[in-house]
């Protein structure tokens, strides 16, 4: 579809603007709906999003806050996304949000497709927001170009809206949404800082194919908002 590239000076200018921003679109969805939905990513780029996000005035209540991939990990472990999703963008007027979790208690991933499957279909897709954040190696979410299942993962002939991945390349093995669900949200995001990322993400678009890289296929697939600084 296409990529909207949204600059800023600094990376706090970003977060300014871009927590506004949201704030706007989950009072909008409000407006109209009754309630709203917000996908966020884990990794170290969305923690001073989080900071900022959390205290901006939105009828919190109405919100449900989910994650675009989990760690498959104890929510206590410190490479727990629900975890660092918690402790920094749960707090101040944020913490009467809803949050959905993407672990359960199976011991493999595979396993807790079913079950999340089922939780999601209860809180209805598609999504209001999606946050992506992007991997140098062009993964995102947890879908990695290293992994098996990444065909899978993009595949949007499949009615799957939840897929498990073990990474060669990164720890845990993980639990994404897959494309189709991603891409079928209201306003998808994308959130990135440096040169180095944007360097990637244009080798993406112009010189790689999907299933090496793919967040080409989010770009090709969704009209997404770039959220950049260096
Ligand atoms: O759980 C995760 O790891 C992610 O959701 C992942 O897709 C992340 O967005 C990128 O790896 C970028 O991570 P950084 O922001 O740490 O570079």
């Amino acid at each position: 579809m296409s990529l909207h590239t949204h600059t800023f000076t600094s990376a706090d200018e970003l977060v300014s603007v871009f927590s506004q921003r949201i704030a706007d679109t989950l009072k909008q969805a409000i407006s109209e709906k009754g309630k709203a939905s917000l996908v966020v990513s884990g990794g170290s780029t969305p923690l001073p999003l989080f900071k900022a996000l959390c205290s901006r005035p939105v009828d919190w209540s109405k919100v449900t806050i989910t994650l675009a991939d989990e760690r498959w990990v104890d929510n206590q472990d410190a490479a727990s996304n629900e975890k660092l999703v918690r402790e920094n963008l749960l707090q101040d007027k944020a913490a009467a949000a809803r949050f959905v979790a993407l672990k359960t208690q199976h011991d493999n991933a595979e396993d807790g497709v079913d079950e999340l499957t089922r939780t999601f279909e209860d809180v209805g897709l598609p999504f209001d927001i999606v946050i992506l954040g992007m991997g140098e190696d062009g993964h995102t979410a947890s879908l990695f170009p290293c992994s098996a299942q990444v065909e899978a993962g993009l595949d949007l002939n499949s009615p799957a809206m939840l897929i498990a991945t073990q990474p060669t390349t990164a720890p845990h093995q993980r639990m994404s949404f897959t494309l189709k669900a991603l891409v079928s949200s209201a306003h998808v995001f994308l959130h990135l800082t440096g040169q180095k990322k944007l360097d990637v993400l244009n080798d993406a678009i112009e010189n790689a194919s999907e299933l090496e890289k793919p967040i080409k296929a989010v770009c090709d697939k969704a009209t997404v908002e770039l959220m950049w600084a260096p």
